[in-house]
C-alpha cells in the first residue's frame, strides 16, 4: 500500500485530528495526542465514549473519517489509506486473554513467530514466558491457568514478534481487584524492562494512574485532557475532568483575589492565580484529602454519611444544604452519624471553576 513515509519525529505515536466511526457518523472526534518510545499511555473515560473506537483505528481495523496516526515517524492511517493491521508491528492484547485453548501455552506464545527455526523460536518462548514468571509452565494447556496467568501468556505472546507498540485493550478485568491491582505494575515493569510502548484502554482511574505515564479523558469522542496523572488529578482543565478523574465534589465560593477564594469552609488559598475579578462566585473542587481532621478548628461540619473501609473511613459532611463535601481519615478516628467534627482545608491545589448562572 502506498502511504508515503512521513519526516522523523521525537513522537513514536502520533495521533492527529483524529476522526473516526462506524456508518459514515464519526463517533471520535478531533482526537490528537502523542507518546514518547518507552511510554505507557491510557484512554480513560466512562462507557461509550470512544475509547475501544480508538484503539480499533489504531490497530488498523476501522478507517479514519480525518487526521492521521503516525507510528515510528510512519502514517499508517490516513483517509482513505489504512496500513493493514499485520503490517503495523502493533501488539493487542484483550479482555478475554484469546488464547487457543487446543495449543500449550509455549505454542501459544509461539503463534506469531513463523520465521524462526524450531530452535530460535523455543528459546525466544521460554525467555518471554521468563519475563512473564511463567517458565514452569510453558507445556500446561490455557485452561489450567489462572486469568491472571493466560493474561501474562498474552502478554508474552503480544510481545513475541517485538512489537513497536502494544495496544491494552481492558486486559485486567475479568481479574479481582488485589490480582488487578498486581497484575498492572507487572506489566508495567515488564514494558519498563523492554522500552515497549503501550497504549490502554481502562474504567479503573487507580489503574491507569499506577500504571500509565500519560492519561487521555475523553468524553463522547472528544479529547479533555492528555497529561500525567499528578496533573489529572490536580490541576483538571475543566469541571468534567475534575469530577471523573479522583473522588470529591464542589461547594460555592466567591473569588477574594486571584489565589483566594471564601466559602462556608473558611478562606481557601492555593498555588494558582485565576483572572477573575474579586467577587465573581465559583465552584471549588474539595478533595477528600484536601480536608484534615483539626481538634482547634471552629469550623465543625456535622457527619451525614460514614463508609468504612478498613485503614482509612470516607466521610460526608454538611456546612448547609449548599455545601457537602467528603474528607478521608485514618480509621482510628472514629466519629458517629451526627457528630459535629472539627476539620481544616489544607488545598495547596486550590481548584475552581467560575460558576455558570
Ligand atoms: N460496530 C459499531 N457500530 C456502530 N456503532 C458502534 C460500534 N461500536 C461502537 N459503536 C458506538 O460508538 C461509540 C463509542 O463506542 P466505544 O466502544 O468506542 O466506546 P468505549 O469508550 O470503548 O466504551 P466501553 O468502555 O463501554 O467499552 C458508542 O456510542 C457505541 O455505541
Amino acid at each position: 500500500m502506498g502511504i508515503p513515509a512521513s519526516p522523523a519525529s521525537d513522537w513514536l505515536l502520533e495521533v492527529n485530528n483524529l476522526s473516526c466511526g462506524y456508518g459514515g457518523e464519526s463517533v471520535v472526534k478531533d482526537v490528537s495526542f502523542a507518546l514518547s518510545q518507552g511510554d505507557i499511555g491510557c484512554l480513560l473515560g466512562p462507557s461509550g465514549c470512544g475509547k475501544s473506537t480508538i484503539l480499533r483505528a489504531l490497530a488498523g481495523f476501522l478507517p479514519l473519517d480525518a487526521g492521521e496516526i503516525r507510528l515510528a515517524s510512519r502514517a499508517i492511517s490516513l483517509p482513505g489509506r489504512t496500513l493493514a493491521p499485520e503490517k503495523r508491528r502493533i501488539g493487542m492484547v484483550f479482555q478475554d486473554y484469546a488464547l487457543f485453548p487446543h495449543l500449550n501455552i509455549a505454542d501459544n506464545v509461539g503463534f506469531g513467530l513463523k520465521d524462526m527455526s524450531k530452535v530460535e523460536r523455543r528459546h525466544k518462548v521460554l525467555e518471554l514466558l521468563d519475563l512473564v514468571h511463567l517458565k514452569d509452565l510453558a507445556d500446561s494447556y490455557p485452561h489450567e491457568l489462572s486469568g491472571g496467568q493466560q493474561q501474562r501468556v498474552a502478554l508474552a505472546r503480544a510481545l513475541a514478534p517485538e512489537p513497536t507498540l502494544i495496544l491494552l485493550d481492558e486486559p485486567f478485568s475479568n481479574l479481582d481487584a488485589d490480582l488487578r491491582r498486581r497484575l498492572s505494575l507487572d506489566v508495567r515493569d515488564i514494558l519498563k524492562t523492554l522500552g515497549i510502548s503501550a497504549l490502554l484502554v481502562t474504567h479503573d482511574q487507580q489503574e491507569a494512574f499506577a500504571m500509565c505515564d500519560q492519561v487521555a479523558v475523553l468524553r463522547d469522542g472528544r479529547l479533555l485532557q492528555w497529561d500525567v496523572p499528578y496533573n489529572l488529578y490536580h490541576e483538571p482543565a475543566n469541571r468534567f475532568v475534575a469530577s471523573f478523574v479522583g473522588q470529591g465534589g464542589f461547594i460555592p465560593g466567591k473569588a477574594l483575589g486571584p489565589d483566594t477564594i471564601e466559602s462556608e469552609l473558611g478562606i481557601i488559598r492555593g498555588n494558582r492565580a485565576y483572572k477573575w475579578p474579586p467577587g465573581t462566585l465559583v465552584d471549588v473542587l474539595i478533595r477528600p484529602d484536601d480536608i484534615v481532621y483539626a481538634p482547634d478548628s471552629e469550623l465543625r461540619p456535622r457527619v451525614i454519611e460514614k463508609t468504612f473501609a478498613g485503614t482509612s473511613t470516607l466521610y460526608r459532611f454538611r456546612c448547609s444544604e449548599e455545601t457537602e463535601f467528603e474528607a478521608l481519615f485514618r480509621s482510628h478516628l472514629d466519629f458517629h452519624l451526627g457528630e459535629h467534627v472539627p476539620v481544616r482545608v489544607e488545598a495547596d491545589h486550590l481548584i475552581a471553576f467560575e460558576r455558570s448562572a
